[in-house]
């Protein structure tokens, strides 16, 4: 397959505690599970004619990993819920700027109506886009916006 016509590539990641989703705090994040986001961003990124794969880590330095790795799969776009890291994690602010793949920063609630210390992202303003607040869609969102509008990247 040429370049050109290889299919765009998103990478799904998700930070620490996403891995409990649908028994964590229902109240704030809801019942959907991990494995449910990834089913549906699967799916939406497929009917777009893209490949997605997703990855979970609880650990900031395997995020980081993951983010340089990315850049020698040629993946084209990042969807990305840091969760806590969102507030603390000048590394990954730093692996995005290093790799310059674009990228679309989902939170599963609104961070800015929840306490002051989950206002500030160290990420949103080198996002393409912020997703806060739509609960579970926000991934899927985020997904078919990658796969419709981000170009394959030049190696
Ligand atoms: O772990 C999370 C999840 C979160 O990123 C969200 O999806 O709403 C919001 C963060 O403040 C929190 O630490």
């Amino acid at each position: 397959m040429s370049a050109s016509s290889a299919p765009l590539s998103i990478l799904l990641i998700n930070g620490p505690n996403l891995n409990l989703l649908g028994t964590r705090e229902p109240g704030v994040y809801g019942s959907s599970t991990l494995n449910d986001v990834i089913a549906s961003c699967t799916t939406t990124a497929t009917d777009a004619g893209a490949t997605l794969v997703a990855f979970q880590s609880n650990h900031e330095g395997a995020i980081v990993d993951r983010i340089q790795q990315a850049h020698g799969e040629g993946v084209d776009g990042i969807v990305i819920n840091p969760g806590a890291y969102t507030h603390t994690s000048v590394a990954i602010r730093d692996a995005f700027l290093g790799v310059g793949i674009p990228f679309i920063e989902v939170h599963v609630s609104n961070i800015h109506a929840r306490e002051a210390f989950r206002h500030h992202s160290y990420l949103s303003d080198k996002a393409v886009a912020v997703i806060a607040g739509l609960g579970v869609k926000g991934y899927e969102y985020a997904v078919q916006h990658v796969a419709t509008t981000f170009k394959k990247r030049v190696a």
